[in-house]
């Protein structure tokens, strides 16, 4: 892939950029073989890849530069800023969407943050686009509600100017900069979840609940979990540990087989029930707690658990929990290949039946990876 902003050393953030795609995937297979080493594998199946360009469904800016002459992007370390409207990494709709948001933030006033002088209020513009429409989610991520009522009074000509923002909202960050976003979100329209589709299963985006940010390569990861469990056997129940707004278990999921769900956050599992309801499964569960909780407070085991746990892994207390409960099969989705092998050691009574790799994050050394475990 070409990247005008790489060649001319404006951005490095893609660090294999100059490394030819099929070597990239090359390496992050290698990467994985490495970490598994110590573990037999039953089968090793073909890395899955999407588009090497255009691939990420979402852009996070940092707003810089004056409210007259807005850029939109990101900062260097030492605080020089950088316009990535025409990262290649974005959607052919993202570029055109940008131009018009600079001229809003113009016309709303909205006085880019300073982070030198900590002064300003427009921190971040979150985008996000859903392949199902191309409706898009836009969040403002602000200081203070203090430029509130002028974003309010400007946004009719936002929304004439780009119809396509089906949910706008206002993430308040008081912190100076080392988060991206804060506790309260304020709704600026009446829809506040962002529709999308995959493999014919609803799925809903709403601000503050985690989304796959490579939907083609996530399409395919929950349509072979969904292979995977259908070629297992007879699953009667299932828990989807770390379910995000639902993808796996949902996809997963059978009129007969009983589905619990479980996330810490409450505004993920409000997605869930929903793409639940409109599915029409009725024997599922979808509840906001801690997934460890809930496993290790729970008696009864399912013929199958799934984990899909954020960087960390899922930790020594869950994989000494699942070793003692002894569901039939684990499937194990992470996007950290160095916790899910240090968590599979753990799991000293079951073997890796099959393990495939999904480039969801091209140019860089992440990828996510997905193993099936089964009980000796
Ligand atoms: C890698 S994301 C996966 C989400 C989902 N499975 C999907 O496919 O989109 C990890 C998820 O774990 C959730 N999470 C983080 N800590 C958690 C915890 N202690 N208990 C339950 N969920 C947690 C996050 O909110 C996030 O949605
Ligand atoms: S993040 Fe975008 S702009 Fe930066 S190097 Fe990667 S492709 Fe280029």
């Amino acid at each position: 892939m070409h990247c005008a902003l790489y060649t001319a050393g404006t951005c490095r953030s893609c660090q294999w950029l100059d490394k030819p795609y099929s070597q990239q995937l090359a390496d992050k297979q290698q990467d994985l073989t490495d970490l598994l080493s110590e573990l037999p594998v039953g089968e090793w199946c073909e890395p899955v890849t999407g588009s090497e360009s255009a691939f990420r469904n979402k852009a996070k800016m940092v707003v810089s530069g004056s409210v007259e002459r807005p850029l939109l992007g990101m900062l260097h370390r030492e605080g020089t800023p950088v316009d990535l409207c025409e990262c290649p990494l974005y959607p052919a709709s993202f570029p055109a969407v940008f131009s018009v948001l600079k001229t809003f933030i113009a016309r709303a006033g909205l006085t880019p943050y300073n982070v030198a002088r900590k002064r300003g209020e427009l921190k971040f513009l979150l985008l996000t686009e859903s392949q199902k429409d191309g409706g898009m989610m836009l969040r403002f991520v602000l200081r203070s509600d203090a430029k509130l009522a002028q974003l309010r009074a400007a946004l009719p000509w936002l929304q004439q100017q780009l119809p396509q923002l089906k949910v706008i909202s206002v993430n308040i960050q008081p912190v100076h900069m080392a988060i991206l976003e804060g506790d309260t979100e304020i709704p600026l329209t009446d829809v506040q979840r962002l529709e999308e589709d995959f493999n014919h299963v609803p799925l809903f985006i709403r601000p503050q609940s985690f989304f796959q940010t490579n939907p083609v390569v996530a399409e395919k990861l929950y349509a072979t979990a969904r292979d995977w469990v259908r070629a297992s056997g007879d699953i009667t129940s299932m828990w989807d540990l770390f379910c995000g707004v639902g993808g796996f278990g949902l996809h997963c999921a059978t009129p007969a087989m009983k589905l619990t769900g479980i996330e810490i956050s409450a505004e993920a599992i409000d997605c869930a029930k929903e793409s639940a309801a409109r599915l029409g499964l009725q024997n599922v569960e979808f509840q906001a707690l801690d997934s460890t909780g809930f496993a290790t407070g729970k008696g009864e085991v399912p013929d199958l658990v799934l984990v899909n746990p954020p960087r960390r892994g899922i930790g020594k207390t869950l994989c000494e929990y699942l070793g003692r409960m002894a569901p039939s099969t684990i499937l194990y989705s992470s996007c950290n290949a160095q916790t899910m092998a240090k968590d599979l050691t753990l799991l000293t009574e079951y073997q890796i039946e099959r393990v495939q790799l999904f480039d969801m994050f091209p140019h860089t050394a992440h990828y996510e990876v997905m193993a099936l475990l089964r009980h000796r």
